[in-house]
């Protein structure tokens, strides 16, 4: 994606750990707004550039047009953790977080990305609609999920349908979302530069540092919030997945126990998964390869004939629960600069980006309007 970005070599700011010769890019397309953006009198800086930080990042220039935004980020698209998802739109229930506020999450993600999938933009964003069933061995206690009602047409399988998993007891039928990052990152990234954004390259290692700099901080680094913030909750879950040929497999099929998944999207078809907590190895793992092979094809039989044509490895954000929320760091001056956090959300940073970036640039708002900022340099 370096293509639409405009190169241009100065010296990187102190601030940064330059990870490859001190590069700062720029959205071409937002050269113009960026004269614009220089007048305006509020800075904030976004910490990240996978689907939570870009998300983040386009809904506050788009809702604040005072601040001036800036993402700096160590990786962009394809080589962030979001770009390898299968970007399915599916969750699991938080513990400390309040019910209400996760449907909301859900939902919120969901409208934004349906309106998206139902227009002429599913082509060039990579967001569709995806139909299948999830199934479960054992009938489980709760058989209709907190976003059963936010999703398309969610019923439990019939008994005819269920004749096709000998080895489940109980399934849903859903239409839900496939939000492709590889696709959709990209698109974000134009959009946040038409609504006059910036982007820098480089590794943030003090976030008080930015604070002699910017008037706010949304913290977006995903699993980097271990070393960034020295979250001790913070921890790899590490993901194998095989990107699979079989493109007759038009309907998804998800094991209730997470660990087996057959996702058809709009280039291939997605086989998963594993889910090894602690585990912070990159690399394939040819048991891992064998047994995700072992059972998709058991859960659908009609793969048989298809072939591995990729594979991949990703770390998802671990955490309890996602921490959004705002704290205050105080610079030298002694001015009080919020710090916005929003990471940690685990295997389902694609489903919940956009209602927890809403819930970001609310904090934003609401910070800038308990201490309006001092004028910066
Ligand atoms: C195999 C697999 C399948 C998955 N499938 C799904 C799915 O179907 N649906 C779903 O909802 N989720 C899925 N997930 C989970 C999803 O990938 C994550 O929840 C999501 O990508 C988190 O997004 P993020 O933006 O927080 O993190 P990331 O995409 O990791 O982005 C973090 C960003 O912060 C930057 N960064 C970190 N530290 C620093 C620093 N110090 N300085 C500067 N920049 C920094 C990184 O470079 C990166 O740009 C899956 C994950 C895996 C591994
Ligand atoms: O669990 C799923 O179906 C896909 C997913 O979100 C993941 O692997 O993290």
């Amino acid at each position: 994606m370096v293509a639409d970005r405009l190169l241009l070599s100065c010296p990187i700011s102190q601030f940064l750990n330059p990870p490859d010769g001190g590069r700062i890019l720029v959205n071409a397309e937002s050269s113009e707004s960026q004269l614009d953006t220089t007048m305006q009198s509020v800075k904030v800086v976004v910490v990240g550039a996978g689907v939570v930080g870009l998300s983040t990042a386009v809904c506050i220039a788009e809702t604040l047009p005072h601040c001036s935004v800036t993402v700096i980020s160590e990786r962009f698209t394809p080589d962030t953790t979001s770009d390898g998802a299968a970007g399915i739109l599916f969750a699991s229930q938080f513990p400390d977080i309040p019910l209400e506020q996760q449907q909301r999450w859900f939902k919120e993600s969901f409208d934004h990305l349906l309106a998206i999938a139902q227009s002429s933009k599913s082509g060039e964003t990579g967001v569709i609609l995806s139909s299948g069933c999830q199934v479960f061995k054992e009938v489980p206690a709760d058989k209709r999920p907190f976003w059963a009602e936010h999703v398309l047409g969610f019923r439990f399988l019939s008994d005819r349908e269920l004749k096709r998993f000998p080895d489940h007891k109980f399934g849903q039928a859903f239409t839900t979302i496939k939000c492709e990052c590889t696709t959709y990152l990209p698109w974000l990234e134009k959009r946040f530069g038409k609504a006059g954004g910036k982007i820098l390259n480089g590794k943030v290692s003090d976030l008080q540092r930015l604070a002699d700099t910017y008037d706010v901080i949304v913290n977006c680094s995903g699993l980097g919030a271990h070393s960034l913030v020295g979250d001790a909750k913070m921890h790899p879950i590490r993901g194998q997945i095989l990107k699979f040929h079989a493109p007759w497999v038009k309907n998804f099929v998800r094991d209730g126990d997470g660990h087996t998944y057959i996702y058809p999207g709009v280039n291939s078809v997605t086989l998963g998964g594993t889910r090894q907590a602690g585990d912070w190895r990159l690399e394939v793992d040819v048991g891992d390869r064998e047994g995700i092979l072992e059972r998709c094809f058991r859960l659908e039989p009609a793969l048989h004939g298809g072939k591995v044509v990729g594979k991949w490895v990703g770390l998802r954000p671990g955490r309890e629960s996602p921490r959004v929320e705002v704290e205050w760091l105080r610079t030298a001056g002694g001015q009080e600069v919020p710090l916005v956090h929003n990471y940690g959300h685990g295997g389902f940073g694609v489903t919940l980006a956009w209602g927890t970036a809403l819930d970001a640039l609310g904090l934003v708002r609401q910070s800038l309007l308990q201490h309006p900022p001092m004028a910066k340099l």
